[in-house]
């Protein structure tokens, strides 16, 4: 059986006169962790915005779990298992942080919408399974103690987590994370990153991972794939990229990665 799960062929998309990203090949295999990495409007976003459903590219192909993701709405690319983060944090922030994980949950509930209308012992049942599972999740990311909590309340570096719970509380295979230590400092970013490795070891995830914090990208990741101006210019290992004269002059500029 293949080992793939993600393919993305000759994918691009146009704005008007705007070519944002093109000719893009990429591919995922079950489990690893990759990053996505490039300069400011390279093209990252919008490539996530491709793979979830948000916006449609204007070529190529896309290819999740042996089906084709072109034409599908978000819900739906949800439905097939890819969650992910924002860059800008979506929380629904009037909602206790219980909820937001109970929220994500929802949309993907197994008990029948009659169940839950016609309150038959099923609802309850279905319920209670997912107020425990809920706060099992909250527990991982050390965020049960704030469970009644509204999530607006919540520490920064805290939301972000939460955030990170709410996508895995769909049960995703695979997990987009935009820039999950966006805004963090040192300490936060360094939890986070065990954090990361943590999750997909033990939800047997598969991870790509948009950063701008080489330090995390490198320290984690297996393989990155460099975008520049709407065009992959490299993939390769941390090390492979950390030496590559085009992402040097492209992106990482003098700077010593270590
Ligand atoms: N809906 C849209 N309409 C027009 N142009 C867009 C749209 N979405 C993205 N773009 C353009 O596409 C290019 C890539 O943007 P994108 O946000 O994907 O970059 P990025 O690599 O994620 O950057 P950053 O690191 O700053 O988040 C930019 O020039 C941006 O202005």
């Amino acid at each position: 059986m293949s080992n793939l799960l993600l393919t993305a062929e000759k994918v691009g998309i146009q704005f008007g006169g705007l070519k944002a990203v093109q000719n893009v090949n990429m591919y995922l295999n079950k489990g690893e962790l990759i990053g996505l990495i490039g300069p400011n409007g390279a093209g990252k976003t919008t490539t996530f915005n491709m793979l979830t459903g948000v916006y449609q590219p204007t070529e190529g192909t896309i290819t999740f779990d042996g089906k084709k993701l072109n034409g599908l709405k978000p819900f739906q690319v949800t439905k097939l298992g890819i969650s992910r983060t924002f860059q800008n944090i979506r929380l629904f922030k009037d909602l206790s942080v219980l909820d937001n994980v109970k929220v994500a949950n929802h949309n993907l509930a197994k008990h029948s919408l009659l169940a839950s209308i016609l309150r038959l012992p099923s609802h309850f049942a279905g319920e209670a399974k997912m107020e425990k599972e809920s706060i099992e999740f909250l527990k991982i990311f050390g965020l049960d103690v704030y469970k009644d909590e509204l999530a607006k309340n919540l520490p920064y570096g805290m939301q972000r987590r939460l955030e990170i719970a709410r996508a895995l509380a769909a049960n995703p295979k695979l997990l987009l994370l935009d820039e999950p230590a966006a805004g963090m400092n040192p300490q936060e970013t360094h939890d986070l990153m065990e954090l990361i490795a943590f999750i997909r070891k033990e939800f047997d995830l598969t991870i790509l991972l948009i950063e701008h914090d080489m330090h995390l990208v490198m320290g984690i990741c297996e393989r990155i794939y460099v975008l520049d101006h709407g065009q992959l210019i490299a993939d390769g290992t941390p090390e492979e990229i950390r030496n590559n004269p085009k992402v040097i002059e492209a992106y990482l500029g003098e700077e010593v990665i270590d």
